[in-house]
């Protein structure tokens, strides 16, 4: 459905995005995830059109998107939630809706059935009438999502639309956008929180300085990683006689903290804690742990993941 092709965009000798290349396919809910500074902002810029690339090309459906006249047509076809809010603070709520609709000539019927519906499904319906500025920014974000969607685009981008919202937003969002997505509307959503990216995305990009680098599933990405299991044993003398056993079942490490034993993929646990069993580490000083996206970034780079 979108199809990004060796995208690249300098801000003067700064690369933003170096050669980014992805095809994204309807009904797909991607998640961006990167650092701060990655290019994330850089990216849905140019998908959505607000700035022009280097090199490279978009397409939306086979038609030209992205920047300048010719994409014109495929913008219809998008709904952005940007970074930073973009809302009247002096209209009330409908007053915006009212605005946003007005911008893409949709007929006064339709354009209140979509804001009564819009309102309705982000639990803003009761503040209608009240002015933006005296909302939460969580109440904002869940506003500024509905203008995106009311004339119905295909793809919606959403620009790290958590950021600086309360709890009880953000799973307002998450919930709204799940139900979107089960609608079939495709979603690209950038965010640099792992958790946000796991629980919400069929595929998810890494991206850091500019380059895309893993792309896939969930599980597609801890497949990057050399276990699917870490142990953890304190330094004790039990553990520390064990570990020479252990070791024929996965890698070990040892830092101040205790033992890790990245165990080899496979690896019955029901072996692993025989072992500890047999040498008297009680099971209550084990630890077991599962990779998350954290590890993957950190095995990509070589860095943690600045949040
Ligand atoms: N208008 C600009 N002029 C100069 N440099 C810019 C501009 N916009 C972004 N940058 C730089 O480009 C790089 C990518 O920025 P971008 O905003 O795309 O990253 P991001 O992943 O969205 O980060 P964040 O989560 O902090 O928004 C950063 O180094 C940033 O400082």
């Amino acid at each position: 459905m979108l199809a990004i092709t060796s995208l690249t965009k300098h801000y003067g000798k700064l690369t933003a995005l170096d050669g980014v290349s992805l095809d994204i396919g309807p009904g797909e809910f991607f998640g961006l995830l990167g650092p701060n500074g990655a290019g994330k902002s850089t990216l849905m810029s140019l998908i959505a059109g607000l700035k022009p690339a280097d090199a490279g090309t978009i397409t939306l459906a086979g038609q030209p998107a992205g920047f300048g006249p010719a994409a014109a047509r495929t913008r219809r076809d998008l709904g952005l939630v940007p970074q930073t809010i973009a809302l009247y603070d002096d209209l009330t709520a409908e007053e915006n809706l009212r605005v946003f609709g007005e911008l893409f000539a949709l007929d006064r019927a339709t354009l209140q059935e979509r804001i009564d519906e819009g309102l309705a499904a982000v639990g803003l319906a009761d503040r209608r009438k009240h002015r933006v500025k005296t909302f939460s920014g969580g109440m904002q974000r869940r506003l500024n999502l509905v203008a995106a969607l009311l004339h119905r685009p295909k793809l919606l981008l959403c620009d790290e639309p958590t950021v600086g919202v309360d709890p009880q937003s953000r799973n307002a969002i998450f919930e709204f956008l799940e139900k979107r997505a089960a609608e079939g509307l495709t979603i690209i959503y950038s965010t640099h929180y792992m958790e946000e990216a796991t629980r919400l995305c069929s595929r998810i990009a890494i991206i850091d300085h500019g380059k895309i680098l893993a792309d896939g599933s969930l599980n597609d990405l801890l497949g990057h990683l050399p276990s699917s299991e870490q142990l953890g044993l304190p330094l004790s003398a039990a553990a520390t006689a064990a570990l020479p056993a252990l070791a024929a079942h996965g890698t070990v490490t040892t830092t101040d903290d205790g033992h890790q034993i990245a165990l080899h993929p496979g690896t019955p646990l029901s072996t692993v804690f025989a072992l500890t069993e047999k040498y008297g580490v009680p099971s209550s000083a084990c630890t077991l742990s599962r990779p998350g996206l954290e590890d993957v970034f950190l095995h990509l780079t070589g860095k943690a993941f600045r949040e």
